[in-house]
């Protein structure tokens, strides 16, 4: 069924081929789709011509002079094409507008539930879809407070929720398992039990992946067309919706299907786990490649005053002196990574960072150790109610903490760059610089995985800049009035 994407994409097409035609004649094949009764309909309509198309969610609205609407509802397979007048139709073309410059708009619908209704423009606010009908999912219509006002009153599961227009106006099946993906929630979660970052992320996901949608010409996984007749695009770029069995693109677990509500949902069962309780901490996972900046954002985050959870440093300590970690070092590595009896990093690292067995090898070790650490140190945010805890990890894909985080931060800078800062600030040569490089996830790879991308590739007040540009968007810095009110 077509959903927000599809029939703007549609309104797009149409506005283009027919905005500004005028109506010779109309021909209604099947009397039910339109009301008024049938002759009515072409009467009203003959002569007057197209001058706008809006669309409201999923209904489209052809504005006609003399202050006339027909609201058009797609439903499961409507499609408007337009062709030469006179050249043949098919057995499931039900109105045919006849256009005085020889064309013809077309409707076509296979199962016949589309519906047309002409009305006094104004009054289509009155039909009983559009009457209850939500806001439209745009920055301006759809803001962070309604939906929480909304959010707070339903005990529904958040996948129907959705899914139901008069809280929300054009989502459908796809969209609503792409957005909730990308917001890392179950789809049977409870609405009233989403912490206020959720229904941020919720928001501003569902108006980016809208727009993205129509920037694609919508989704094509059944029959839609545009009224070009051409497939969308946007199928090419779904992330769980069609995908069951495949990997999740963030953490790599199986896609599974399931029902909610009687409609096939898919979703990630790593990312989008279900809580019980409602889960007020927020994850940022912090990572890019080596010497990417990662530190440097880290520093605006404890500017203020945010935890940090700095897996280099959990990484070091549980390889400290005296430490379980150093004895099972010594036993897999032996006397080569060590001098007077301590632990030789440098030499240890010029090991694994140049053979990716030896790394394997050492992160099997270290793994476990440092999992448990950031693992133990969350649950002591979480029990100190911290509202946002940042993990920065290196490694936060390839030792698979992805799925542990309600979003992720990558900070990027161009190749050129990496190697110069990490040569410049850890001494070493290009060769060395390059092998440490390489033995990373490509950062590439980890920005199209990003919720977030923080380029510092400029000064450093440019990266703060675009920190603090996303804490306020997250609401995560109190206005002063906040701030006293507790
Ligand atoms: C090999 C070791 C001893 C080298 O120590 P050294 O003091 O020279 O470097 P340091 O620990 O400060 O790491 C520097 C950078 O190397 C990169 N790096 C470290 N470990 C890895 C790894 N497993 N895979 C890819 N890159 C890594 C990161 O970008 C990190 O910021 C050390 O890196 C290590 O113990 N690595 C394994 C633990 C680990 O996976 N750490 C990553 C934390 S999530
Ligand atoms: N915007 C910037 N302009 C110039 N130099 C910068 C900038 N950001 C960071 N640097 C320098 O680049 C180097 C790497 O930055 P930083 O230590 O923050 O990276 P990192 O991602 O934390 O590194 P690692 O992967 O080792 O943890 C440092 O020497 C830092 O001072």
């Amino acid at each position: 069924m077509p959903e927000l994407p599809e029939v703007e994409t549609v309104r797009r097409g149409l506005t283009r081929l027919v905005g500004g035609a005028t109506i010779q004649s109309v021909t209604v094949l099947y009397p039910k789709m339109v009301s008024p009764e049938a002759a009515t309909f072409v009467a009203d309509l003959t002569g007057k011509t197209i001058e706008k198309i809006d669309r409201r969610g999923k209904y489209l609205l052809f504005r006609f002079n003399g202050d006339l609407t027909m609201v058009s509802h797609l439903r499961m397979e409507g499609k408007y094409d337009v062709q030469p007048a006179g050249s043949p139709v098919t057995k499931h073309t039900h109105v045919v507008f006849t256009l005085t410059d020889g064309r013809e708009l077309r409707y076509t619908d296979t199962r016949k539930f589309g519906r047309m209704r002409l009305m006094a423009t104004g009054k289509e606010t009155t039909l009983p879809g559009l009457a209850t009908m939500g806001p439209e999912p745009t920055e301006a219509t759809l803001t962070f407070d309604y939906m929480k006002q909304r959010f707070q009153k339903s005990k529904k599961a958040i996948k129907p929720f959705l899914l139901d227009q008069s809280n929300i106006a054009g989502l459908g099946n796809i969209y609503v398992d792409e957005t909730l993906w990308m917001s890392r929630i179950h789809p049977l979660q409870e609405v009233n039990t989403l912490p206020d970052f959720q229904i941020r992320q919720l928001r501003e996901n569902i108006i980016k992946e809208l727009n993205m949608a129509i920037l694609g010409h919508g989704t094509t996984v059944h029959s839609f067309s545009t009224a070009f007749g051409e497939a969308g695009e946007f199928q090419n770029h779904l992330r769980v919706y069609g995908r069951k069995g495949l990997a999740c693109q963030r953490c790599g677990t199986p896609i599974e299907k399931t029902k909610v509500a009687q409609r096939g949902t898919a979703f990630c069962p790593a990312c989008q786990k279900y809580h019980k309780h409602v889960k007020q901490t927020m994850i940022l996972g912090l990572t890019g490649g080596i010497a990417t900046g990662k530190s440097t954002v880290s520093a605006v985050f404890r500017e203020f005053d945010i935890p940090v959870i700095d897996a280099d440093a959990i990484a070091h300590s549980v390889l400290a002196p005296g430490s379980d970690g150093v004895d099972q070092v010594w036993e897999a590595f032996g006397d080569r990574v060590f001098e007077a009896g301590k632990l030789n990093r440098k030499a240890l690292g010029h090991i694994v960072f140049n053979d990716a067995d030896e790394l394997k090898r050492l992160t099997d070790i270290t793994g476990p150790l440092i999992s448990a650490a950031i693992k133990a140190a969350v649950s002591t945010y979480r029990r100190k109610h911290a509202n946002l805890v940042v993990l920065d990890a290196p490694t936060l894909f390839e030792a698979g903490y992805a799925a542990k985080t309600n979003e992720i931060m990558v900070v990027k800078i161009s190749a050129a760059q990496q190697l110069q800062r990490l040569m410049a600030r850890d001494d070493l040569s290009e060769d060395q610089a390059e092998s440490r490089i390489k033995s990373q996830l490509p950062l590439q790879n980890k920005i199209e995985k990003a919720d977030v991308v923080i380029d510092n590739s400029g000064s450093v007040e440019t990266t703060r800049v675009q920190v603090v540009e996303w804490l306020d968007k997250m609401g995560f810095i109190k206005t002063p009035a906040e701030d006293s009110a507790g």
